[in-house]
């Protein structure tokens, strides 16, 4: 990300940035490569400035670091501070997006950074997907879908490119849609992915938008986010049902056990590969995994990172019911919709007879692993495996 970042900041100074494409992704840049030198006044800046926080729409880690650099640019002029270490990701990219700036006057940085965010601005407000976070009802972008139909509101993970990795966004939006599922007149609620994936995982990513106050506040935000997302699933008072349509990794794996039913194609796999990346579980699996398929079996999903294949996570209780993958979808819709007209009170009061005794117990686990998580977050196992991964080095 870092060598991407530095590429477009170096295209930048050298104003390779005129050709129509990159117009086109950067329209207001045109002014300032066409055009006399336009002034931006120190007003405009500090508007600018102002105006970032005000982003509708998350502009992401590229754009986030290509601002950073022409901040530091336009307000202390060249790089002027020793070279992070290599494990200091994040710190090295926002040193290596700086440096990739060179000599670029304050002025043209000023300039620049004014047009990056006006660009910026344009582009969210013509964005319909999205609404301010606070007032947010339905998901903040088009990686989440979701549809009520037949009963059944269908949550669809929707990123297929990135074998639908949660954002930090998609927390957020699962959480609010599975609160507005669980108030909805629909009797069953299912989690599905689009394209060949249910879902990697944790977005290795979130790791690299580290706020103001470092890396410990990160982790501590990413741990009360954590929470509430695990906290969502296990107080949810209808049936609910993950269609594992492909592989699956990480916490979309964890939070199985806390799911009343999992169907699963025969292409799925079931990966939690923790230790690789230095992480511990989530989801509650500490305590259901074990309690699905006995201690050692857990211990090998949980702690040696065996990849289970759908046949064997059925043998071992994870998931209900394995279906040729030629046939997935139409069977297990088929069979959805005729539960979905079942009474819904007499289903939701059910559920909650079988689940509501271990609730308690469920929030204080996730309270426990999120804690643990935090604190793993922060270690050096975790950060070499996020930066194997994400400079390419390593695949699970
Ligand atoms: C402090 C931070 C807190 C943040 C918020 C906290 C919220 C709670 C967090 C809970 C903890 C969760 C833990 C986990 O889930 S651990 C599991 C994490 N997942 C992984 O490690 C998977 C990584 N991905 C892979 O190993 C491979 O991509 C995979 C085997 C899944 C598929 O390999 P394949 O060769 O078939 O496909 P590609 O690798 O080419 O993938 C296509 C593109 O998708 C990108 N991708 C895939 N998975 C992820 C991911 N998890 N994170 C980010 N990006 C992912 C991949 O890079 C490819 O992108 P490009 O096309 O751009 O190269």
């Amino acid at each position: 990300m870092a060598g991407v970042a530095g590429r477009l900041a170096r295209l930048w100074c050298s104003g390779a940035l005129s050709s129509p494409l990159q117009v086109t992704r950067f329209p207001a840049l045109q002014l300032h490569l066409c055009g006399p030198a336009m002034r931006a006044s120190q007003k405009d800046f500090e508007n600018a400035l102002n105006q970032v926080k005000l982003l509708k729409k998350d502009p992401g880690n590229e754009v986030k670091l290509k601002l950073y650099a022409l901040y530091k640019q336009a307000t202390e002029g060249p790089c002027n501070v020793p070279k992070p270490g290599v494990l200091d990701f994040i710190n090295k990219a926002k040193w290596d997006a700086w440096n990739a700036l060179g000599s670029l006057p304050k002025e043209t940085a000023r300039r620049n950074y004014v047009d990056l965010v006006s660009s910026l601005s344009a582009s969210s407000e013509s964005s319909i997907q999205v609404t301010p976070a606070a007032d947010r009802k339905q998901p903040g972008s088009d990686a989440l879908v979701v549809t009520s139909q037949d009963g059944i509101t269908t949550i669809t993970l929707n990123r297929p490119d990135k074998k639908n990795a949660l954002t930090t966004q998609m927390y957020h939006d699962i959480i609010l849609a599975l609160e507005a599922a669980s108030k909805d007149d629909s009797a069953i609620t299912v989690l599905t992915g689009n394209g060949d994936y249910y879902c990697s995982g944790n977005d290795l990513t979130n790791f690299t938008d580290i706020p103001p106050g470092g890396v410990e506040e990160k982790a501590r935000s990413g741990a009360v986010l954590l929470r509430d997302f695990v906290d969502c699933f296990i107080d949810f008072p209808k049936p609910l049902v993950a269609v594992v349509n492909g592989p699956a990794v990480g916490i979309s794996v964890t939070i199985l056990g806390l799911f009343d039913i999992v169907y699963a194609t025969d292409r799925a796999t079931f990966h939690t590969p923790f230790s690789h990346l230095g992480q511990s579980p989530e989801g509650c699996s500490s305590y259901t995994f074990p309690k699905i398929m006995g201690p050692s079996k857990a211990t090998e999903m949980l702690v040696f990172g065996k990849k289970l294949t759908a046949r064997e996570a059925c043998t071992q209780g994870l998931v209900t019911e394995v279906f040729p993958d030629s046939t997935f979808q139409k069977e297990v819709w088929v069979r959805l919709k005729a539960y979905s007209k079942l009474p819904p009170n007499a289903m939701r009061i059910s559920k909650q007879v079988i689940r509501n005794t271990e609730k308690e117990k469920l929030h204080a686990i996730n309270a426990e692993e999120s804690n643990v998580l935090r604190e793993r977050w922060l270690s050096d196992e975790c950060m070499n495996a996020v930066v194997s991964f994400l400079s390419k080095k390593a695949k699970l």
